[in-house]
């Protein structure tokens, strides 16, 4: 059994991963954590990170950015494997991310969907072909309106792909009302919008010369994230420090 702890437990995605975990013969979550503990919960919880003292294999996290330094810290005093699905986070978080990874195992991923990792893969081969083409690359996402950062980490992850396939020489465009100028060929444009009950959907537009070729994915419930956390918490379980991603737990 693959003892858990959920962070941001009393969350939109906390809630989903509990449900998931109830019904997995594989895991338990021995305690959860959240800055909202007024609801009741079927496992211990705490307020904070620093004040859980159950014992787990792994930690889930599903909080917010600000929360996530703290949660790292804990990560290497009690030497617990960490799958990291918040996002928003800051440049200097992302070095830090990187930092803990040597010394206790992170999985660090924007989207635990498998079609959006599998989209990650077929776009690059997308890339080779149509930006020397000269393809315009822009991301439109669409979410929910309780969302707090934009562009989605998912979106951001997308774009980190396709400009991996071109030597990161692209740059990334997230507003055009500031600056009258055309675009330019070496710019990846995203735009986010905000509205409703939006699960999650991320469009990866090349537009050429009189035709457009559009990859779309649409998520129609949050049980995709979750099963993916769940699955990555099992492969994290055991393994030593490293940073680690979707793909090295899903076969793609
Ligand atoms: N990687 C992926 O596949 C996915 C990633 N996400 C990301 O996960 C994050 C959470 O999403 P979602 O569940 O929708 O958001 P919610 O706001 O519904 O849940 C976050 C929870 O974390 C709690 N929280 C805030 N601060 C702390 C803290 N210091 N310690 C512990 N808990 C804390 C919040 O409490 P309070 O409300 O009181 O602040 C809230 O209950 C977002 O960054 C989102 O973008 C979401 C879906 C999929
Ligand atoms: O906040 C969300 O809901 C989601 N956030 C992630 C992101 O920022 O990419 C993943 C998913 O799209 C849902």
């Amino acid at each position: 059994m693959v003892k858990l702890i959920m962070h941001g437990c009393n969350g939109k995605m906390g809630r989903v991963i509990t449900d998931i975990v109830k019904n997995d013969e594989h895991t338990e979550l021995v305690a959860g954590v959240d800055s909202y503990t007024g609801v009741p919960n079927e496992y211990p919880v705490f307020e904070s990170i620093e004040k859980c003292d159950v014992k787990a294999d792994a930690i889930i996290d599903f909080s917010n950015a600000a929360a996530v330094d703290g949660l790292l810290d804990y990560c290497v005093e009690k030497q617990v494997p960490v799958v990291l699905c918040t996002t928003g986070l800051s440049e200097e978080q992302l070095k830090k991310v990187e930092e803990t990874a040597k010394k206790v195992a992170v999985l660090k991923s924007a989207n635990m969907s498998l079609g959006i990792n599998m989209l990650l893969k077929l776009l690059q081969n997308a890339t080779k072909v149509l930006a020397p083409a000269g393809f315009d690359i822009e991301i439109v996402e669409k979410h929910h309106n309780q969302k707090v950062d934009a562009p989605s980490g998912t979106a951001i992850a997308l774009a980190d792909s396709i400009n991996e396939t071109l030597d990161h020489e692209y740059k990334y465009v997230y507003d055009r009302s500031q600056v009258r100028e055309k675009r330019t060929k070496k710019e990846i444009g995203m735009s986010a919008v905000r509205g409703g009950s939006i699960v999650g959907e991320h469009e990866v537009i090349f537009a050429g010369a009189d035709e457009v070729i559009e990859f779309k994915h649409t998520a129609y419930s949050k049980a995709i994230f979750g099963k993916g956390a769940v699955e990555a918490a099992k492969f994290l379980a055991d393994r030593q420090a490293g940073l680690y991603d979707m793909s090295d737990v899903i076969q793609l």
